[in-house]
């Protein structure tokens, strides 16, 4: 970068830069970002903020375009910034995340087929395979893994690829199994509506593994839609109900012999440009609402028509698993279900883990390096 051109006032530098673009870079900022106030080996802020004073100001700043750097007043300090860094960190944009690849909202027309899918000795054995499924999978918030091993240990070794397991009170790895005395539906044989895992919990696992083991008996397919697609359909379609759903808080509680945990969630949640991030919708652990009793009947309004969306086959992926195949879905926004299976008619067995999303979108950024 050349003939960058400066000024500065008593509480920022301005730049501007050779391409037309400009910059305004505080002075407290550039202080507390002085490349000197990070350790060498481990990148960490070690700087002091409170040993600065907030009108630090500079004596004289120069730049050759590709360095610029700046004589403070109150001390000998002299900090020297790379031009480059300083372009890429302008305050004011937030700096380009390569663990945000992009989302394309789908529905019904996606089909079983637009699934993305890839296999497991590809993953395992590929970092670039590992890069273009990571990507996929967040991209649709779901994909299929085949052809993996017939034993428990391979649905994790994927999962493990990307990072830690989170452990839940369902333990590091859990059995989606008909089982004796249950402590949830997933351990029976009864169909399961659109849902998402654990919205009782502080935070809902991020990404779901489940590899299916045997799917043998009749019934059992699995079922999917894309939370955030219903939620941009709502706020064009009923902006009340969308507001309420994004803005008021429902409690969850799951409880069992051993556990009783509770966590009040948002169904819709936003972040601070208003765009969806995660979904919470589970109405088997949804605990007694308590909302004033006025906005009580307006929230029902707004999360049964929710639940109506959730019902409609127009934002419905359906597909029947098969033994060697493991779906890997971001729980926090694509919403899974299963129709009732009849386990006099065969065996049906799924193993599944959780990773969550911090894990997930630090193999991408890693990957992406
Ligand atoms: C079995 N498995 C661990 C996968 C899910 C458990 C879900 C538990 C709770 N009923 C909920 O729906 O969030
Ligand atoms: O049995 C399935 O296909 C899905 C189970 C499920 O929804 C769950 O474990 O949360």
């Amino acid at each position: 970068m050349n003939n960058a051109t400066l000024r500065h006032d008593t509480a920022m530098v301005h730049v501007d830069w050779q391409d037309g673009t400009s910059s305004d870079f505080p002075y407290i900022w550039l202080r507390d970002n002085d490349p000197a106030a990070f350790h060498p080996q481990t990148k960490e802020r070690t700087g002091d903020l409170t040993s600065l004073s907030l009108d630090v100001l500079a004596t004289k700043i120069e730049t050759d375009g590709k360095v610029l750097t700046i004589w403070w007043s109150g001390d000998d300090t002299i900090s020297t910034f790379d031009c480059d860094w300083l372009r890429s960190r302008s305050p004011g944009q937030r700096a380009a995340d390569p663990a945000h690849t992009g989302f394309t909202y789908w529905r019904q027309e996606l089909g079983a087929a637009g699934v993305p899918r890839v296999g497991s000795d590809d993953v395992l054995n590929s970092d670039t395979a590992l890069k273009n499924w990571l990507v996929s999978t967040q991209t649709f918030g779901f994909s299929i893994v085949e052809d993996l091993a017939n034993n428990t240990q391979a649905g994790m070794d994927v999962a493990r690829r990307i990072g830690f397991l989170r452990e839940t009170n369902f333990g590091r790895t859990f059995e989606v199994q008909s089982k004796p005395n249950p402590n949830n539906l997933a351990y029976t044989s009864v169909a399961l509506p659109l849902h998402t895992d654990l919205t009782n919990q502080e935070l809902p696992p991020g990404f779901q593994f489940l590899h299916c083991m045997a799917n043998e008996a009749e019934g059992g397919g699995s079922l999917f839609c894309d939370g955030y697609a219903i939620a941009e359909d709502l706020r064009l379609s009923d902006p009340e109900a969308f507001g309420l759903l994004s803005t008021i808080s429902i409690p969850f509680r799951f409880h069992d012999e051993n556990t009783d945990i509770r966590s009040r969630k948002n169904v819709i949640n936003l972040d601070e440009d208003g765009q969806v991030i995660e979904i919470c919708f589970n109405a088997h652990i949804a605990d007694v609402l308590d909302l004033e009793p006025t906005l009580m009947v307006r929230f029902y309004r707004a999360y049964r028509q929710f639940m109506i969306m959730t019902r409609d086959p127009a934002y419905l992926v359906t597909l029947k698993l098969k033994a060697g195949e493991m779906v890997v879905f971001d729980n926090r926004r694509v919403l899974h279900g299963r129709e009732a299976f009849d386990p006099q008619t065969g065996f049906r067995h799924l193993h599944g883990c959780y990773v969550d999303r911090g894990e997930f979108e630090s193999r991408l950024r890693v990957l992406q390096r």
